[in-house]
């Protein structure tokens, strides 16, 4: 798949766990978290977004709803702020859901927020109207946001007719060939890094980019990819808190002291690439773990593939933030997740 001489990102998290000294993946937390797993899913819990992301995201019956998964996940990146008082809100919601909080007001407002031909040429004062939050906090990083919807809407009215349902009929149903679509046409989407000379993906984007149209579409229509499980976990900031909670990765005393102290984690350090590369490999592990419980105990439940893994892990953290908040999250300021 994708790019000449860049390996896709399930083969660079088994690259960077083989090779990282900062990150360890430990089998201690792996059964546990296994088996928690896998009481959801027989509880069948295990599925794609709560009723929280549904009240905010506009149904699948929407014109644009294909252009609006993606130019959500165009900026769906980088909401961490420095203290809580500096965090951007919107109607109350935080992080991700503040995004798509906003993003929904502005389509509510009948702002054209979802349409190439619209945010290919938005201005920084009408973008700040959308992206404005319930306090006097911007959302981090707004011109890099702002130069993004110029990059992508005209991408997509230069090569793709000015819609992403045209990217996604070229991919034809699979997963593999949209997120080879995707990295390979827009440059925002390109989350890769060096390790060892090697250069490595994570995607997180593109992936998630994937897997919510998947997820809107219930696996049908503009969501129907036979090879959906090939995607991997996304690599955020948030999963990797919870693999570091559950025992099932570890950091050096030295990363953890620079995490304890709020030191940024600077794009594409050896250090980031490990927290993502080894929470890529440490899901894949995880998916095998209950992939052999399920086998062994002669369970009659499908095997969830990494996207469902990856969003019962981040909503993990929302549900427990308490219990989470002894665990640090790396702060890495960039585009890609
Ligand atoms: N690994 C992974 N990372 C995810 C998501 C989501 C939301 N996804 C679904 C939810 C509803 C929609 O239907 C989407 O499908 C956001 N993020 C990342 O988290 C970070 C923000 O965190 P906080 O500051 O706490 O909101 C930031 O890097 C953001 O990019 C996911 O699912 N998995």
């Amino acid at each position: 798949m994708v790019r000449e001489g860049v390996l896709s990102p399930a083969h660079s998290g088994e690259f960077i766990a083989k090779h990282a000294k900062h990150v360890k993946i430990t089998e201690a937390g792996q059964n546990k978290l296994a088996t928690e797993i896998l009481s959801s899913i027989k509880a069948n819990q295990l599925q794609m977004p709560d009723t929280e992301a549904k009240s905010i995201h506009p149904y699948n019956d929407h014109p644009r709803a294909v252009d609006w998964v993606f130019v959500v996940d165009a900026l769906n990146f980088c909401f961490w702020s420095k203290c809580k008082e500096e965090q951007w809100i919107v109607n109350g919601y935080t992080g991700y859901y503040a995004l798509e909080a906003a993003l929904n007001k502005a389509i509510k407002e009948g702002v054209e927020i979802a349409d190439p031909a619209f945010y290919s040429k938005i201005t920084k004062e009408q973008l700040h109207e959308i992206l404005k939050g319930d306090n006097s906090v911007d959302i981090p990083l707004f011109d890099q946001r702002l130069s993004i919807l110029h990059e992508v809407g005209s991408i997509l009215l230069d090569k793709y007719n000015g819609t992403f349902e045209t990217c996604v009929k070229e991919a034809n149903k699979s997963a593999v060939k949209l997120l080879d679509i995707v990295v390979s046409n827009f440059p925002c989407f390109r989350d890769e890094a060096i390790y060892k000379d090697q250069v490595v993906s994570f995607y997180k984007r593109a992936q998630i980019l994937v897997a919510d149209l998947w997820n809107s579409f219930n696996g049908a229509s503009w969501g129907e990819f036979k090879d959906i499980d090939k995607m991997t976990m996304f690599a955020d900031y948030r999963v990797p808190q919870v693999l570091v909670y559950f025992g099932v990765m570890s950091y050096s005393d030295e990363l953890i002291d620079k995490l304890k102290k709020d030191m940024l984690l600077e794009s594409g350090s050896e250090e980031e690439v490990e927290i993502r590369g080894c929470s890529i490999h440490a899901v894949e592990l995880l998916k095998k773990s209950i992939e052999e419980k399920i086998k062994e105990k002669d369970l009659n439940l499908n095997v969830p593939n990494s996207s469902l893994i990856d969003y019962y892990l981040w909503c993990y953290r929302r549900e427990h933030a308490r219990e989470l908040e002894r665990i640090p999250y790396h702060k890495t300021l960039g585009i890609y997740y």
